[in-house]
C-alpha cells in the first residue's frame, strides 16, 4: 500500500486544468480571408503577401493542417495524464481561430475552474511566440469575470522530449539521402527587431534555435559517425520588403548547398512542434520545388507532432510546474547550453517589435511607432 500522506508524482495541486493554446487556422475556403484578417490586423502585413498566403491555404482547400495536429495532441495529453494517473481536464483555445480562446476560458469559468497551466504550441522565446500568446492570455482575464489564473509553461525547445524527436527524425530523413548530406534547421523568419528583443536579455529566438540545432547536430554526429555541415535558415518572411527579418531564406540557402557541391540537404523544421501550413507549403512544397528545380536531393524530417516523448514531455513540465508552484525543487531536465527556460517571464520580456502605424503598403521608418501592447 502507498502512503496516503505522500506527494504522488503526479499530484496536480495547485491546478485544476489545463489549457493548449495555440494559433489556430482555417478549416475551409471560407475561412482564409477572416482567418488571415484575424492574424494581421494592425500588422502593416502588405496586400500581396496576403493573396500570396492564402493561395498557400486554397491549394489545401482552405484547410490548415494545425486544428487536426491539436485534436491528436489534445487526445494524445489526455491519454498520458491517464496513464501517469494526472487527473486534470485538458481545455483548447486558439488565438486566431475557433476554438478561440475567450470561448474556452468562458467554459472554463463555467466549469469552475480557477487555476490553470498552459501549454503554448510554440517553444522558443519571442514576441510571437511567447509574449503575444501571454498578452491573449491578459486580455482574456480581462474581458471574462472570473476567468482563472493562467500559469505559462517554461519554453521547451532544449527539452530532451523536443530535441529526442528531432533527432530521430533527422536520422530518419538522412538515411533516403547521399551520406555526407547538409543538415538545414528551418524556423520562421521573424523581423531582426524582434530578434533583438527575444528572451530575457534579446537575441533569444536565434540563441535558443542554434542552441537546439547544436545538440541535434552532435547527436547525429555520434550516431552516424559523421560531421556534416549545418545551418539555420528560415522560411515563412512575410512584412514589406524594406523591413528586415531574420535570413537567409530557405529557398536561397538550397541554391548556395548546391553551388557549394552538397550532395543532398535534410531540411528539419525545428521552430515547428508539428506540421503548420509553414512546413507543408513553404518546405513540402516550395523548398521541396526549388531543390527539385536545382537537382539536390531533399527530405523533410518530422515533426515532433504526437511523439510519445513529446507528449511525455509536455505531461511532465505540467507535473514540474505544480511541483514548483507548490514551493518544491523539481528538476528541470534540458540539454545544450542555455538552460532551463524561465517559469514566469519578466513584465517587459519580448516587447512588442516597432510596426508601421498605418496598414500603409509602404511604411517609411518615419511612419513606424511604438504599437501599445
Ligand atoms: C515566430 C512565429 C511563429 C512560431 C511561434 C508560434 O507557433 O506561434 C509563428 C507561427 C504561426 N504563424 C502562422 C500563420 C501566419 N503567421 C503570419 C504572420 C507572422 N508570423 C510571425 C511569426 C511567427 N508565426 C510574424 C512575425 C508574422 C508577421 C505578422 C506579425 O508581426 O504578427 C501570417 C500572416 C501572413 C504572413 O505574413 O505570412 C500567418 C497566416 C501559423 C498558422 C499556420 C497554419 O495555418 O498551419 C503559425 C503556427
Ligand atoms: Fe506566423
Amino acid at each position: 500500500m502507498a502512503d496516503p500522506q505522500a506527494p504522488t508524482r503526479s499530484d496536480p495541486t495547485p491546478y485544476d486544468a489545463v489549457l493548449l493554446l495555440s494559433f489556430g487556422g482555417p478549416e475551409k475556403a471560407e475561412d482564409v480571408l477572416p482567418f488571415l484578417q484575424n492574424v494581421t490586423r494592425g500588422r502593416g502585413i502588405p496586400d500581396e503577401r496576403l493573396k500570396e498566403v492564402g493561395e498557400h491555404y486554397y491549394q489545401f482547400g482552405g484547410r490548415s493542417p494545425i486544428n487536426d495536429q491539436n485534436r491528436e495532441l489534445l487526445a494524445a495529453l489526455r491519454a498520458s495524464f491517464a496513464e501517469a494517473g494526472l487527473d486534470l481536464p485538458i481545455y483548447w483555445g486558439n488565438r486566431n481561430w475557433t476554438p478561440y480562446l475567450t470561448d474556452t476560458v468562458r467554459e472554463m469559468v463555467a466549469d469552475g475552474v480557477r487555476r490553470a497551466v498552459v501549454v503554448v504550441t510554440s517553444a522558443y522565446p519571442s514576441y510571437s511566440g511567447c509574449r503575444q500568446y501571454r498578452e491573449n492570455l491578459a486580455d482574456v482575464t480581462e474581458a471574462v469575470p472570473g476567468a482563472p489564473h493562467f500559469d505559462k509553461l517554461r519554453h521547451y525547445a532544449n527539452h530532451p522530449g523536443f530535441v529526442g524527436p528531432f533527432v530521430e527524425a533527422t536520422l530518419k530523413a538522412l538515411e533516403g539521402l547521399p551520406e555526407d548530406a547538409a543538415i538545414a534547421y528551418v524556423t520562421h523568419s521573424i523581423p531582426t527587431t524582434m530578434n533583438a528583443t527575444s528572451g530575457p536579455t534579446g537575441g533569444g529566438y536565434v540563441a535558443w534555435h542554434e542552441d537546439v540545432a547544436a545538440q541535434i547536430s552532435a547527436e547525429v554526429e555520434r550516431r552516424t559517425g559523421r560531421a556534416r555541415r549545418t545551418d539555420l535558415v528560415y522560411c515563412s518572411r512575410s512584412g514589406p520588403p524594406q523591413v528586415p527579418w531574420l535570413e537567409p531564406d530557405v529557398n536561397d540557402h538550397l541554391e548556395a548547398l548546391t553551388a557549394d557541391g552538397a550532395s543532398g540537404a535534410a531540411v528539419v523544421p525545428i521552430g515547428f512542434v508539428s506540421d503548420h501550413m509553414e512546413v507543408i507549403y513553404d518546405l513540402d512544397t516550395e523548398a521541396a520545388a526549388t531543390a527539385a528545380k536545382l537537382g539536390l536531393p531533399m527530405a523533410r524530417a518530422a515533426t515532433p507532432g504526437v511523439h510519445p516523448d513529446f507528449v511525455a514531455m509536455l505531461r511532465d513540465l505540467v507535473i514540474e510546474r505544480a511541483a514548483a508552484e507548490r514551493g518544491e525543487q523539481p528538476d528541470r531536465p534540458c540539454g545544450g547550453l542555455i538552460g532551463p527556460g524561465w517559469d514566469n517571464c519578466r513584465p517587459d520580456c519580448c516587447p512588442a517589435p516597432r510596426r508601421p502605424s498605418t496598414p500603409s503598403t509602404t511604411p517609411t521608418t518615419a511612419s513606424m511607432n511604438e504599437e501599445p501592447a
